[in-house]
């Protein structure tokens, strides 16, 4: 099918106030939609049947979730011509600023106590849309980042969200697995070749063997590369790719997304004390925002499960933008707010012309 043809389609599917989730896998040019044909909202707790799942930060094995046998399967090829971005200006709030700074110092604070070694902090910035087009949105964003996994997802009760991730909870194939630990911020400029320091390298480290630690009970090789610099939008991340072979019979889906979410790339170490210190000190809800999602397939057997970074939920025209980083004793506040600030820009940059 076209990609015209399946924007219209979406449209008409959203007007109806029927759910759908359309997506793209990184480096790929075929967009898939399910297209729910009841208003229905439907959870699994056991990763088994084929469809999309959506899962929140607070995951306690329910997840949503767009069955492929109750909706149209239809999906569509991209043209050529990718959607050119510029950054757009964002005014700085004072009171934002010197709240989170406050943030960012108190999660200092308690990993000098050695409460923690890194806690994930972040925060919703929202945006008012001036006119706000589906038919738009979705030409940008799947135009704009052929690398990222992108997607939209609505429903009536969820709201629509939307993101450009760069970074894979998992990817299944029968019996092998891929992942990756994705930590390390800096902005690109012209050039990957950049060089970084030892709190970027030691946060990727500790990513790294927590996502290792996690898998060795359900694997049976396990191959870690070593730190590369990857590419998201204007954005350059340090990452380490992890893949292996599971162990027959005791790693399933369900099993293996519930070991590594949420991982310290979007949480920290040890998580206990992350979870809790986010939930009681962010003081917003995270929502879908680094939850995981992605379509399950062969009930389970093949899987792509993304973690839901460089995303935004739409409503009442209003796109909220959520953005965050990891702290650990190096980090320096100021900083923390320009790179959540840097962030923001892979949302903005696809609704320009909507603000
Ligand atoms: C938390 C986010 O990103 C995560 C944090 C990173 C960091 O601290 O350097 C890098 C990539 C992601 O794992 C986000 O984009 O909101």
């Amino acid at each position: 099918m076209d990609f015209n043809l399946l924007t219209e389609k979406i449209e008409k599917h959203f007007e109806e106030g029927l759910p759908f989730v359309v997506y793209s896998l990184p480096n790929q040019k075929i967009v898939s939609a399910l297209l729910q044909k009841n208003p229905e909202l439907s959870t699994i707790s056991e990763l088994t049947d084929n469809g999309f799942v959506l899962a929140p930060f607070e995951y306690n094995d329910s997840a949503y979730f767009i069955p492929e046998n109750d909706s149209e399967i239809v999906s569509a090829e991209l043209s050529e011509n990718t959607i050119e971005l510029t950054p757009v200006p964002v005014a700085e709030n004072a009171s934002e600023r010197k709240t989170y700074l406050e943030k960012v110092q108190k999660t200092i604070d308690n990993i000098k106590r050695r409460r923690a070694t890194k806690i994930v902090i972040s925060r919703p910035k929202d945006f008012p849309l001036s006119n706000f087009s589906l038919k738009q949105l979705l030409e940008r964003l799947f135009g704009a980042y052929p690398l990222a996994f992108r997607y939209i997802w609505y429903h009536p009760q969820t709201g629509m969200w939307c993101g450009a991730t760069p970074e894979t909870l998992v990817r299944v194939e029968t019996d092998s697995f891929k992942t990756m630990a994705l930590a390390g911020t800096q902005s690109f400029c012209n050039s990957e070749k950049v060089s970084w320091g030892p709190k970027e390298l030691d946060e990727q480290q500790m990513v790294t063997d927590s996502i290792t630690n996690s898998l060795q009970r359900v694997t049976s090789v396990l191959k870690v590369s070593n730190p590369y610099t990857y590419r998201a939008g204007s954005l350059l991340h340090l990452r380490t790719d992890i893949t292996g072979i599971l162990k027959r019979g005791k790693a399933t889906l369900t099993k293996i997304a519930a070991a590594l979410h949420p991982t310290p790339a979007v949480c920290g170490s040890p998580q206990k004390f992350a979870k809790e210190f986010i939930l009681q000190n962010e003081g917003y809800n995270r929502e879908f925002y680094t939850g995981f999602l992605g379509p399950v397939n062969e009930n389970g057997a093949s899987a792509s499960l993304m973690v839901n970074l460089r995303c935004m939920k739409i409503e009442n025209n209003t796109a909220r933008i959520f953005v965050g980083g990891g702290i650990t004793i190096g980090s320096q506040p100021a900083d923390e707010w320009q790179e959540t600030q840097n962030k923001m820009q892979t949302m903005l940059q696809v609704l320009a012309p909507m603000l």
